[in-house]
């Protein structure tokens, strides 16, 4: 019978020929030991020599840690300044790379669950299907952006070990045959020898078995490493895409869920895929090779069919696991995210006692959570069943009886069994033998198929959490490049004139139709009819005009106060020109970043030392490469009243949580003393003054003025007039503004000065007038009631 040798490569023919025939005496699985203590030799040497490094730095970082804080700064001005010395720095993802892959990530077609409308209208299902295929190549370009990388090599290092392991169970396969024919023939010289040899396979085999799992987990790692450094540089960039995906759009909810987790289980699952559909792909070809060998033609044609069968039966029970994966996704974020909040506002609820109410929220979400996991658990008892008895009993009665068929009828037998008659071996040991190895090889065929039919599964999962990758990198590129989710301007337009009524045009403002400019490098901060309009992602009738087209021109030294009612669009000014929101209309000029600072409402203190805090931004080998030292530090913690906190504190290298050690009013002069670190030309200062008292308040603004920053105060405090020069009065009467000039601060000061002391002497005037009422009308009430007495007239109060 002609046996299709040429198909399998020539070298594991000549092995598989050599451990089945009993002729050749050479230690038959000396090839695959060879080979396995090659690659576990490289393999050893790459990894023994990362260890050592990992050794080297681990001890490094100790050192630096536990000498004092003086040899910290040596360790980071050596690394300033000898940049040569340091370990190679991690290269930010470059523009042009995020340009190249920007057009394979458009907009998903998958409806996204419990996403938002837009794709919530398309018709493609989360699943194995072609949205799928183009979702993870263009995820692939980030994983593996070119030939010669580390993920290729793990790739085809592991690739290699799974051949080996497939090569290895064939062999033991066919040595169980032989152990067992010999068993039954009684030649004791043929056991041992079999025996010796199973053992000696043990080796390469577990060692295989090993390093599949390692290099799995290593694959799995460089992923999750190449994609989270991705996304990262998508996401903290110069271009505030972090801002963007929080505020401005609604797409990717609970983000810090999908950067952690699900960029995390996406590459396990996309790793562990590569093994358990490869691996098991392999196995199928290689064991039907084999298996043909011993059943014959005919034998395989009923395999071929049985799998068909089965491929069939599994595609049409099989649940929509990536759409069921997807939703479980969303769910863990939102349990994940309701504990955040708790955590962020963990003061406020005690203080309100909402311990119960919160209490409520976390259970609802986990009830839901838990509600979709159990209906998983439930869709797969029925699913799990079919699966086991299709593949464990349908595929065994077949096995069974196709390993039968060259038993009964000769004539169907594969080349094997009559290779081993003619080679001189008796009908019995023969047909032992090729039972024994085709039983086994149909086990690891069963066990491949199984596995083949449990990837399927996995496929599907990974669909799910494919898609969820997949959008945030899109969204992220598309925020990145200005490309917001807009509402649709013709639907907008008729809602809003039969809204209205009147059947006038009003105008919409929406993210998709920004018309604004913004030139950097003027010198001050200039309005030409620029809308304050909150953004609003998601609003079907676009953004609200908080204040209509404003014109102010801020230079240097104008310092300008801010006022209004509350909701107003105040802090909406400040987005405005910190480039928060998007300029719809009119022309913006605001200085470059490094010359305007603004200090919001809310202090932020850092993770870090309180030295961070004091120059946060900046880290500190940023401060020493600008020449800065801690001693200029603590004459700005003078000029903000907190010289005491370093010695309070233990020093400046001391690390805390200072959110919470600060108190209200020290957070607030904190974050002003950062200003004084950075002093730039320009800073908004949004109402970060209040909690503090109005004596350093004074002292602070005028410092501020002294080194030269002009203010842009936003505040509702009278108290704060005179330290500025003109006033922005946002009404909120149909988005109505005013400016006005208030006067020189000086004249305004001293103005202010006079209006106190008049105002003094007035009220002591008001007060004496009183007085003299009241002592004229008792004296005229002692002079009607005639001849006074001491003691009446003690006792009336008088005296
Ligand atoms: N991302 C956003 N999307 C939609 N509306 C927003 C957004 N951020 C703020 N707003 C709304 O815009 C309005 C103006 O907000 P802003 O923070 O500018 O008020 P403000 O004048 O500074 O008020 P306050 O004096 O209370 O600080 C508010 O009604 C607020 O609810």
């Amino acid at each position: 019978m002609a046996v299709h040798s040429k198909d399998l490569p020539q070298q594991i023919n000549s092995v598989l020929d050599a451990v089945h025939t009993r002729k050749s005496s050479a230690p038959r699985p000396l090839p695959a030991v060879a080979l396995v203590g090659f690659i576990a030799i490289f393999v050893g040497r790459y990894l023994s020599n990362k260890q050592a490094k990992a050794k080297k730095a681990e001890a490094a970082a100790s050192k630096v840690s536990s000498e004092g804080s003086s040899s910290v700064l040596e360790s980071l001005e050596a690394k300033v300044l000898s940049p040569k010395k340091t370990t190679r720095a991690i290269k930010h993802t470059s523009p042009e790379t995020f340009e190249r892959n920007r057009k394979f990530f458009p907009p998903s077609k998958v409806a996204a669950a419990g996403s938002s409308a837009s794709s919530a209208k398309s018709s493609v299902k989360v699943g194995v299907n072609k949205e799928f295929f183009r979702q993870i190549e263009a995820i692939f370009k980030i994983l593996i952006p070119k030939l010669h990388c580390k993920e290729t090599f793990i790739l085809v290092l592991h690739t290699t070990f799974l051949v080996l392991r497939t090569y290895l169970s064939v062999v033991v396969a066919r040595l169980d045959g032989d152990i067992v024919k010999d068993l039954i023939a009684g030649n004791g010289k043929g056991f041992i020898r079999g025996l010796g040899y199973w053992f000696a396979i043990a080796l390469p085999a577990t060692y295989t078995n090993s390093m599949i799992r390692y290099l799995q987990s290593k694959l799995s790692i460089a992923f999750r490493t190449r994609l989270t450094r991705y996304v990262h540089d998508l996401y903290l960039n110069d271009q505030i895409t972090y801002y963007k995906a929080l505020n401005l759009d609604d797409r990717i909810q609970g983000v810090d869920q999908y950067i952690t987790t699900d960029v995390a289980k996406f590459c396990d699952s996309l790793a562990g895929l590569y093994s358990n559909l490869g691996k098991p792909l392999l196995d199928t070809i290689i064991f039907n090779y084999q298996l043909m060998r011993s059943i014959g033609v005919s034998g395989m044609g009923g395999l071929f069919v049985s799998y068909v069968v089965t491929a069939f039966l599994l595609r049409m029970v099989t649940p929509a696991f990536g759409k069921l994966a997807a939703v479980e996704a969303k769910l863990e974020g939102d349990f994940r995210s309701a504990h955040t909040r708790l955590i962020t506002n963990a003061e406020e609820v005690a203080f309100y006692n909402g311990a119960e109410l919160e209490h409520s929220i976390l259970t609802r979400t986990y009830k839901r959570l838990i509600r979709h996991i159990n209906s998983i658990y439930k869709i797969r008892i029925a699913y799990n069943m079919f699966e086991d008895f299709i593949i464990k009993y349908c595929w065994s009665a077949v096995g069974l009886t196709l390993c039968a068929l060259p038993v009964f009828f000769p004539a169907l037998g594969g080349v094997d069994s009559v290779k081993d008659i003619a080679n001189g071996d008796k009908v019995v040991g023969a047909r032992t033998k090729g039972f024994i190895t085709s039983k086994r090889l149909m086990m690891s065929l069963a066990d491949a198929g199984g596995r083949m039919m449990y990837s399927y599964k996995e496929m599907s999962e990974l669909a799910g959490s494919t898609l969820r990758v997949y959008n945030l990198i899109s969204v992220l590129h598309q925020l990145q490049a200005g490309q917001y989710e807009g509402v649709d301007l013709k639907t907008a337009n008729s809602a809003a004139s039969s809204e209205d009524g009147s059947g006038d045009e009003k105008e919409l403002y929406s993210l998709s139709d920004i018309r604004g400019r913004i030139e950097y490098g003027y010198e001050g901060i200039r309005f030409v009819g620029v809308p304050i309009v909150t953004p609003s992602p998601g609003n079907a009738n676009g953004g609200e005009e908080l204040v209509r087209g404003l014109n102010v021109d801020v230079r240097p030294g104008d310092h300008m106060l801010v006022t209004g009612p509350n909701g107003v669009g105040k802090t909406g000014f400040a987005r405005l020109v910190s480039g928060l929101w998007p300029v719809f209309r009119g022309e913006l000029a605001r200085p470059n970043p490094k010359d305007i600072f603004y200090i919001p409402q809310r202090a932020y203190l850092s993770i870090g030392s309180l030295r961070d805090q004091v120059i946060y931004p900046h880290s500190h080998a940023d401060m020493i490469k600008a020449g800065r030292t801690d001693e200029e530090l603590m004459t700005i913690l003078k000029h903000v009243h907190l010289a005491y906190i370093p010695d309070r504190e233990g020093g400046w290298d001391t690390v805390k949580e200072w959110k919470d050690v600060f108190s209200g009013g020290e957070k607030q002069r904190m974050n002003m003393a950062r200003l004084f670190y950075h002093k730039p030309k320009f800073a908004i200062l949004d109402e970060c003054t209040s909690a503090v008292s109005s004596d350093v308040e004074g002292l602070m603004y005028n410092h501020a003025k002294d080194v030269g920053i002009t203010l842009i105060t936003i505040s509702h405090r009278p108290a704060l007039f005179k330290y500025h020069l003109h006033l922005l009065k946002l009404t909120g009467d149909h988005g109505h503004w005013e400016f006005s000039t208030i006067g020189t601060a000086e004249e305004r000061q001293s103005l202010e000065k006079e209006m106190a002391s008049l105002q003094a002497k007035l009220d002591e005037v008001e007060d004496l007038k009183k007085r003299h009422a009241e002592i004229q009308k008792e004296l005229e009430v002692g002079l009607n009631a005639g001849p006074v007495d001491g003691t009446k007239v003690q006792k009336r109060g008088l005296f």
